[in-house]
């Protein structure tokens, strides 16, 4: 495959080397916004003065729309939030034509320890909201791992953690949406209020109004989690355990696998406990001197091969588990800082890491956009988890990339964009196939190859998860996703078709503008 060629010297070290602005320029200010962030979150939660502001902040939004209804209505509506601050690999090129509503809703609102709830802001991080909630012994029941994730995006487009083959998917976990409809109205939504609004939201992109407040449940945490690791050689064997884990009546709470090869991979099944039991060492994979997770992962492999055969159990502090992947962005890092992993590095340098996604993006230059387009696959694929051995073969036929995630989740058989083939079942097991990296495939060119695995996961009543791009067409695109409910609501809420466009037309790499 051909590499993407610099034009100039800069291009080159840009390309070549963009370590150097990464880990000179990125990292400090990087940890300095986190600090900045940590500290401002503290005190506003303490003073709890969110809460009164935030009647203020929605009549804003509702303003900025009433302004927009005056006006010739010539532009659609979108988020002010830029591009490059966000975590979707997609590139919103509408951003720049769009009429831009500012949002500026940051704080958890309200703690309730009685009916383990918790009220969020949309642009709460999944880092903010673990750190919130972890003195009132609480957590988000799904925790999607990267640190910089917000509620709001997680709502409209979707989330899934360890725990979603209990719990769901983000959304599952999402009791109560409060929302600015394209009139400039409020409007309360849930199960018994509203319930086809509160159904259509997730997936829907931001398409149907703007989120501005969510009840989200949540559950006892416990400081550790007690994780077991289950290395394999074959891949038959290992879909095996993974499927076995994530049925089980009574299962593990989190059910998570690795793969580093077609054939070769770890399951991984966790518990919370309270305290570190005599069965396995404690490791803070947290703490900035520690490998990257899908390394220390990688040796029990390692081991397995050379003859370790024992189950392998290490105590890890809860947050640590769940932000696991922030770090190295799974396993992206790599590419970028060659030697993020190099022990000098993180014993002097680790605590400066990982760099925001939003300055990366920033600061990412045009040949490293078109490389990524060019060289380069981010995708999740969802599909039923009985056809995990057929779907790990075809994404090895069409992208040969490793390690691959694999998170398996429930898909709850509730109205919405997401259907279940059997009517009859309560919910059906998926599972989250995550490939992230540079394809191996003799024959990998990016369009035709993520054609063919949309096809793939179509035929087998799969999904394509929205952050990155899709390049099925606007027929494909409606065959994947249910769009009966979603298109009734857009018949029926009021100034909605001509304030928003579809979601395809926001997803779909050569429509949306
Ligand atoms: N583990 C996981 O589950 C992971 C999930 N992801 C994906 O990343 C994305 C989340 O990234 P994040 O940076 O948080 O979100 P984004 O800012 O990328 O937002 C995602 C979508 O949600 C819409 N949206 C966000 N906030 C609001 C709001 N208040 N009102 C209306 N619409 C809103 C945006 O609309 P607009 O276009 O108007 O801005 C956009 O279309 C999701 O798509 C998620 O699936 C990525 C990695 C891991
Ligand atoms: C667990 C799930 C469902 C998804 C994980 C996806 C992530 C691996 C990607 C989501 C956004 C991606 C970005 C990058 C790497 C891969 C993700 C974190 C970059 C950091 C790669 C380098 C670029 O310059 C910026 C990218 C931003 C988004």
């Amino acid at each position: 495959m051909d590499a993407v060629e610099p034009k100039s010297l800069l291009e080159y070290v840009l390309i070549e080397h963009r370590w150097v602005v990464v880990v000179t320029v990125l990292m400090p200010l990087s940890f300095a916004w986190k600090i900045y962030t940590t500290v401002r979150n503290y005190v506003v939660f303490k003073l709890n003065s969110a809460p009164k502001a935030h009647e203020r902040k929605v009549k804003e939004i509702q303003r900025q729309i009433k302004e927009w209804l005056k006006g010739d209505r010539s532009t659609q509506l979108c988020t002010a939030r830029p591009a490059w601050q966000t975590v979707s690999f997609r590139q919103g090129i509408y951003k720049k034509t769009f009429t831009n509503i500012d949002i500026n809703l940051v704080d958890v609102l309200e703690v309730d320890k009685e009916n383990m709830t918790v009220r969020c802001e949309p642009l709460v991080t999944m880092g903010q909201l673990s750190r919130t909630l972890e003195p009132f012994g609480l957590a988000p029941a799904v925790v999607p791992e990267l640190d910089q994730l917000t509620v709001g995006g997680l709502v409209m487009g979707t989330g899934v953690e360890t725990s979603s083959h209990i719990h769901g998917l983000f959304q599952n976990i999402c009791l109560q949406y409060e929302l600015v409809l394209a009139d400039g109205s409020l409007v309360i939504c849930n199960d018994l209020l509203n319930p086809g609004l509160f159904y259509a939201i997730p997936w829907s992109y931001g398409t149907l109004g703007f989120l501005t407040s969510v009840l989200i449940k949540v559950v006892p945490a416990k400081k550790y989690v007690r994780l077991e690791y289950h290395p394999y050689t074959s891949l038959p064997e290992l879909s095996n355990r993974f499927r076995e884990e994530a049925l089980k009546e009574e299962p593990h709470q989190f059910v998570e696998a690795l793969l580093f090869t077609k054939e070769t991979g770890v399951v991984m099944t966790g518990d919370m406990v309270k305290k570190v039991g005599d069965d396995g060492k404690w490791n803070p994979i947290g703490r900035w001197y520690s490998e990257w997770f899908f390394k220390q992962v990688e040796k029990y492999l390692t081991g397995y091969k050379n003859g370790n055969k024992k189950t392998s159990v290490e105590y890890i502090p809860l947050r640590d588990y769940y932000h696991r992947h922030t770090r190295s962005f799974f396993w992206e890092l790599q590419d970028i800082i060659p030697f993020g992993n190099h022990a000098i590095f993180r014993y002097l340098f680790g605590w400066l890491m990982p760099p925001e996604i939003s300055l990366l993006k920033l600061t990412q230059p045009q040949a490293v956009t078109d490389l990524y387009n060019k060289a380069h696959v981010i995708q999740d694929m969802l599909v039923p988890i009985e056809t995990l051995e057929e779907a790990i073969q075809t994404f090895h036929k069409e992208f040969q990339v490793y390690p691959i995630w694999l998170c398996p989740f429930k898909v709850f058989n509730n109205p919405g964009q997401l259907k279940i083939q059997d009517k009859s079942k309560k919910w059906q097991m998926f599972v989250d196939i995550g490939v992230y990296g540079v394809p191996k495939a003799k024959d990998f060119e990016t369009e035709p190859s993520t054609r063919r695995i949309e096809k793939f996961v179509t035929e087998k009543h799969g999904f394509q998860m929205l952050y990155a791009d899709t390049y099925t067409s606007r027929d494909e695109f409606r065959q994947m996703f249910d769009h009966t409910l979603y298109d009734k609501l857009r018949d029926t809420l009021p100034h909605c078709k001509e304030a928003f466009p579809e979601i395809y037309g926001k997803v779909n790499r050569h429509v949306r503008k």
